[in-house]
């Protein structure tokens, strides 16, 4: 079959406005005269070499199977024009891959292509240069419409086949285009009718061709689906259908995929014509390349992030891409790696950020040698064509053992190297299996634990810091386990294996937050039916059934909480019924005495005494320390065994060095401070009321010397007083016998209470009773003697 041919004159130098992902003037040079002589010498090449080549070439292809990536045989043995050499040479290409040199020549033949071969062999090249040169030998020009069409799953991936093509084609004169989502679509209306060769999304292509009005592709030459397998998966099966109806039926198509399953086969049933099969890679011992090192570790959901962290802080050096499953992961690590310090310079990417900034990280990823982390979701696992990637890491395990070849595929690529780690729950060990059976052999490798440093600390306090980052983990957590609940192969992906409380603690969260009811449950098919529901509801829909549903959970709680009340308030009632008159009555008598017991402590010495003898202990330290100690309030206060005080309000007060109460902060680090220090303390304070014992005691016989001194002295002046009285007596009566006057009363006098001796106060003993009449000096004398007598065993 030979390529379908048609003949244009007078084409000149064109140029084109790249209407999609670059704004810039790219200019694709064609031949400015037509060059008969090349491409009726190229046909004729073309049908000698290829064709007899064609059997030998798909033979040959599918037999290698391995070995390097690079042939032996030369673009420029190529039947190809002289522009696209020059193009490949001015990249630096020369020698083909087994794939480009087992598709190309089939394709220039006009094969219709389903090729297969190991991300990074440079099917890209392989679709590119028959693209090119079928134009060339067309003669095709902006006013032949779309000329050729590639179809690519992602914006980056699109926007990076454009760039190879306009490197190859830069000795062409030819206007190429890219078109995405993300753009204005009436921007791009315009420019695409003059666009003979475009690569575009699916979904953006689809509506081109469906609204534009002057996008005419019913003359297409070429159609090139790359990456089928990741466009199928990102479901765009019907989107790529009803494109395949808008183009003509007589064309030629090339379909690419790192891998052929049965949902490809199907596609390429629909697209292409008698294909042929060049499957490079097809028998070989991997289907990845044998430049890639790849280790697997065991690292439970609590210690992801921790391992995560170590991992690219040991690799700072290197130039890695990490992936996990979601775009708020992503957003979360990116974060709060970000905050902490020393850390690796990180980056993201991911399908939330919009078209302008995905292109600059993208751009600026590129550029980076070495020494940067990209973060990303699977936006980049599939045909993106990074330079010198040293590691990928997997942080979280992909859903299938494709998505796994694709992500490792981001390193290693053509001749280089690269190292690849993936991490595994315990529970998500069965993937090894299914590698294994896939043919990726990966080893079994622990992280050294002492290489492995916590950041639950250090992120919890960058959560305490900052509530927007506190709030990315949250999301973080919720959609980790929302896409484990996801995803379909249940062998591996276990929800109920995960520790949802040390997840959350790993995020440096307080709480586990709220994931929603439904991602709890576990019935598998009201979750689907679920799942199902709000996939067909609009998002206003399912935001207002979500603001209901929080409400109603408000609800429920606030309900919740007064039940509960009026349960204790119930249960306080009843039991108050079921005690008896007589007991509420003992009780109400019982709380009073408390009460005014309460009182009296608080109005009795005993506490003031606590208070200055604490004042003493301090001034042990020191005058200053004396009036450190004391409340700025100067209210009555109680001081307790723990050291703190209480007002006469019961508030605990603490006392801080400089004499002010603390905050509560601080009141609740010196609790716990006077908590720890209890056998301390406690060692003070016996030696203390041992010398409050000691100190009572003092006073108490110093008190009991001056009361025994100044009864004394009473019973001088009263006895010098009798004596007086007695001899005037004496005088008097001459005739009376000599004596003293009969003492008035003894009593002792009232001995002043000492202010402190509550507590150490002995008991009083009762007092003799008073004596009425004395017979004699004698008996006087014997009475003093025995009053004092008492006296000093009062006070002994
Ligand atoms: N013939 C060649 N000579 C030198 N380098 C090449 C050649 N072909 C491709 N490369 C380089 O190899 C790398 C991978 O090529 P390409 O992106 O086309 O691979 P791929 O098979 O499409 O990978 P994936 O499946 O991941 O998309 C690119 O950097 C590309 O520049």
């Amino acid at each position: 079959m030979q390529c379908p041919t048609r003949q244009h004159e007078g084409q000149r130098f064109k140029y084109a406005l790249c209407p999609g992902l670059v704004s810039e003037r790219v200019q694709l040079f064609w031949c400015s005269s037509l060059q008969d002589d090349e491409i009726r010498s190229l046909q004729a090449r073309i049908r000698s070499e290829c064709g007899s080549r064609i059997n030998a070439a798909s033979k040959s292809a599918a037999k290698t199977g391995q070995g390097p990536a690079l042939t032996g045989r030369l673009f420029r043995d190529l039947p190809i024009s002289q522009r696209t050499l020059r193009g490949l040479e001015a990249s630096k290409y020369t020698k083909m891959t087994e794939i480009q040199s087992g598709a190309i020549p089939l394709a220039l033949f006009g094969r219709d292509i389903l090729g297969e071969a190991r991300t990074g062999s440079g099917k890209t090249l392989a679709f590119l240069v028959p693209t090119v040169e079928c134009l060339y030998r067309q003669n095709w020009s902006k006013m032949d419409g779309l000329g050729a069409v590639i179809v690519s799953p992602t914006r980056e991936l699109a926007y990076q086949i454009y760039q190879v093509l306009i490197n190859v084609g830069q000795e062409h004169e030819i206007s190429a285009g890219c078109i995405v989502g993300g753009r204005s679509l009436s921007e791009e209306q315009q420019a695409v009718s003059n666009m003979s060769v475009l690569v575009a999304t699916p979904g953006r292509l689809l509506q081109h061709l469906d609204e534009s009005p002057g996008f005419d592709s019913s003359a297409l030459l070429m159609l090139v689906i790359d990456e089928a397998d990741r466009i199928l998966d990102f479901g765009f099966q019907e989107t790529i259908h009803n494109i395949l109806g808008h183009l003509p039926t007589q064309r030629q198509t090339l379909l690419f995929s790192a891998t052929l399953h049965s949902s490809v086969h199907k596609l390429g049933r629909a697209a292409l014509r008698s294909p042929e099969v060049v499957s490079v890679h097809h028998n070989a011992k991997s289907r990845t390349p044998e430049t890639l090192k790849q280790i697997y570790m065991v690292v439970p959901l609590e210690k992801k992030v921790d391992t995560l962290f170590s991992f690219l802080r040991s690799h700072s050096q290197k130039k890695t891409i990490v992936f996990v499953s979601t775009c708020k992961q992503v957003r979360f690590l990116y974060e709060a790696f970000k905050k902490l310090k020393p850390g690796p310079a990180v980056m993201e990417l991911h399908g939330r950020q919009s078209l302008t900034k995905r292109m600059l990280i993208f751009q600026q990823f590129m550029e980076r040698e070495r020494a940067v982390a990209l973060v990303c979701t699977d936006i980049a696992a599939r045909g993106v064509d990074f330079p010198a990637v040293d590691w990928v890491v997997q942080a979280d395990c992909p859903d299938t053992v494709d998505s796994y070849i694709h992500r490792v595929g981001r390193t290693a690529r053509y001749e280089s190297t690269g190292k690849s780690a993936l991490f595994l729950l315990p529970s998500e060990k069965p993937f090894v299996d299914k590698l294994t059976q896939a043919r990726v052999s990966l080893k079994a490798i622990a992280a050294k634990q002492s290489k492995v440093v916590s950041i639950q600390q250090k992120l919890a306090s960058v959560l305490a810091e900052s509530g927007d980052i506190r709030h990315l983990a949250q999301r973080a957590f919720a959609s980790y386990i929302r896409s484990v609940r996801l995803m379909k192969d249940k062998d591996v992906f276990d929800i109920q294996a995960l520790s949802k409380e040390a997840f959350a603690e790993s995020l440096g969260l307080a709480d586990v937050p709220d994931i929603g009811a439904e991602w709890e449950a576990k019935d598998e098919d009201t979750e689907h039916n679920k799942l199902k529901k709000r996939k067909n509801q609009s998002a206003l829909q399912r935001l207002k059934e979500k603001i209901k549903e929080k409400k109603k959970e408000k609800m429920r709680s606030h309900k919740d909480e007064e039940e509960e009340e009026e349960l204790e308030l119930s249960q306080q009632d009843s039991s108050k019924k079921k005690i008896g008159k007589w007991e509420r009555r003992q009780r109400r008598i019982a709380a009073a005495s408390k009460a005014s017991r309460e009182s009296v402590a608080e109005a009795t010495p005993t506490e003031e005494d606590f208070l200055q003898l604490v004042e003493g202990r301090q001034a042990e330290h020191g005058s200053e320390s004396r009036t450190e100690v004391l409340p700025p309030s100067k209210k009555r206060l109680k001081i307790r065994k723990d050291g703190s005080a209480v007002q006469a309000s019961g508030q605990h007060v603490f006392f801080t060095k400089h004499g002010a109460q603390a905050s509560e902060l601080a009141q609740v680090a010196d609790e716990m401070r006077t908590v720890a220090n209890v056998p301390d303390e406690g060692g003070d304070r016996a030696s203390f009321l041992k010398r409050v014992q000691d100190e009572l005691a003092t006073r108490d016989s110093s008190d009991a010397a001056l009361s025994r001194s100044r009864l004394q002295k009473r019973h001088q002046t009263k006895r010098r007083k009798e004596r007086a009285a007695k001899g005037a007596q004496q005088e008097d009566l001459s005739s009376e016998s000599p004596g003293s006057p009969p003492p008035s009363p003894a009593r002792p006098a009232q001995r002043e209470r000492p202010e402190q001796a509550d507590d150490v106060k002995p008991k009083r003993k009762a007092l003799p009773p008073p004596v009425s009449k004395i017979a004699s000096m004698d008996d006087l004398a014997d009475l003093e003697k025995k009053a004092l007598n008492r006296l000093g065993g009062l006070f002994a």
